[in-house]
């Protein structure tokens, strides 16, 4: 019998590289694919052997459940801030499915359609409020009318005066995800303390102390039960409910990117002002593929496989690199351009566009709040270029490719802000 003669991977030496990847960031995959000239290539992070990747054909690869799963891919730090203990992220096979199942059916065409109302009518209450105020940091305003509108789509009591608060929570956990010090520790303390905020209305709801909206969120999550028939425990399902409404604060981010297309792109800012929603829709996805968020994903192989020569085995530490297949020479002409019309003719394949993931968002780990994002988006980008006017002063517009998140330095300074 022949023995298969496995490919060698382009091995970046040294004993660990986990510095650099704080010092490049959304750019430390591509640089070195760059390098190698190689879209696949070996290192050492964290202290253990890595391999590193990026575009159509890895994404196919790394969606494919035969061959990854997420348990043990995600550091701990990010488990103890982002995540949270037994989320939806780190399950695979039949208890993901089953969980997953329950994020998709709160994600309905109707749900999404009350979402965009509920995201219309916090824009407008916001743009009144904007208009008494001198300056308007859209960065922290916008995580407020979030939280608001994640509330209120979900189910979740909030009472008024209580939003900043919450949102500021949410703010820490996200903050946190890549963070050392004390913004770490800021963001296990909101996560404990939010946990403990939703768990508590969880309990309520099953007493029926509280109603919430059969569809909604925490009716739904509060009531769902696993594969064995039992309720969850009120803890896990905190840590469900965060993965809807802190995601959601999180648009804040984009919403801040949004802003900044609609300011330095003033000839597509033009395209959007009939508010025809295949404009809206095309700007959004285009916001989504050229701005950094999310840089890479972890996983695991969970046997030997051979893939395009070279041999991965079992349990070695695997990132995909979402930032830099959004930005692949052979999938996207001119990546370095913001170009919304390039979406007029995308193909519209799970693998090649990944700013949430790829694959399918019911059976793998593709994110289930993309739809809702980009709903939200549509709306917020419909505020920022046609209903209401407002000037920027001098500021830092700059953002980094080593911050994680990454967001304009000076969040967007809005003033002389008139609704229209
Ligand atoms: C703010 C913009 C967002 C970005 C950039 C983003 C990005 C991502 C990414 C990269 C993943 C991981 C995909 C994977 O593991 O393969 C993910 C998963 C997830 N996202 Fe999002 N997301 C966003 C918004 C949302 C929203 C608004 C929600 C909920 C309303 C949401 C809920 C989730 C959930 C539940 C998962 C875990 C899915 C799973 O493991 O099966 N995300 N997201």
């Amino acid at each position: 019998m022949q023995v298969e003669e496995k490919k060698l991977l382009p091995k970046e030496e040294g004993l660990d590289h986990s510095l650099s990847v704080l010092r490049e960031g959304y750019l430390y995959i591509t640089n070195r694919t760059i390098g190698f000239q190689s879209d696949i290539f070996e290192t050492r992070l964290l202290g253990e052997r890595a391999i590193c990747m990026r575009g159509e054909e890895a994404a196919k690869l790394f969606y494919d459940n035969d061959k990854f799963e997420r348990i043990g891919a995600a550091p701990k730090r990010v488990i103890n801030t982002l995540f949270g203990e037994g989320g939806v992220q780190s399950l695979d096979g039949e208890e993901h499915h089953h969980r997953k199942n329950m994020f998709m059916s709160v994600m309905s065409t109707e749900a999404l359609a009350q979402m965009r109302t509920i995201t219309r009518k916090h824009w407008a209450l916001a743009a009144q409020r904007w208009e008494t105020m001198p300056k308007v940091q859209l960065y922290e305003e916008a995580q407020g009318l979030l939280c608001r509108a994640a509330c209120e789509w979900a189910g979740v009591p909030l009472r008024e005066g209580e939003a900043q608060e919450k949102a500021a929570w949410f703010g820490a956990m996200i903050e946190a995800t890549a963070a050392i010090g004390i913004k770490h520790m800021k963001g296990k303390n909101a996560r404990s303390k939010t946990e403990k905020w939703i768990s508590d209305l969880v309990e309520q709801v099953r007493t029926g102390e509280i109603e919430a909206p059969e569809q909604s969120t925490l009716h739904t999550f509060a009531m769902h039960r696993d594969l064995k028939g039992e309720l969850l425990d009120s803890q896990t399902v905190a840590v469900e409910i965060i993965n809807i409404l802190r995601p959601i604060v999180a648009i804040a981010i984009y919403i801040c990117f949004t802003a900044l297309a609609v300011i330095q792109q003033p000839e597509e800012r033009k395209k959007l002002a009939t508010a025809e929603e295949d404009y809206l829709q095309n700007f959004v996805q285009e916001v989504r593929r050229f701005y950094p968020f999310f840089p890479f994903l972890p996983a695991r192989p969970i046997k030997d496989f051979t893939w395009q020569g070279y041999g991965f085995e079992k349990g070695v530490l695997t990132l995909l690199d979402l930032y830099g297949t959004n930005h692949h020479p052979d999938l996207w002409d001119n990546p370095e351009k913001f170009r919304p019309d390039r979406f007029r003719n995308w193909n519209g394949s799970p693998f090649n566009f990944i700013p949430q993931g790829g694959g399918d968002h019911y059976t793998g780990h593709r994110c289930a709040g993309e739809w809702i994002t980009i709903e939200i988006m549509k709306e917020s980008l419909d505020y920022l270029a046609n209903k209401m006017e407002y000037d920027i002063p001098q500021q830092d517009l700059s953002f980094s490719f080593h911050e994680m998140p990454s967001l304009p330095h000076s969040r967007i300074v809005m003033i002389n802000v008139k609704a229209v």
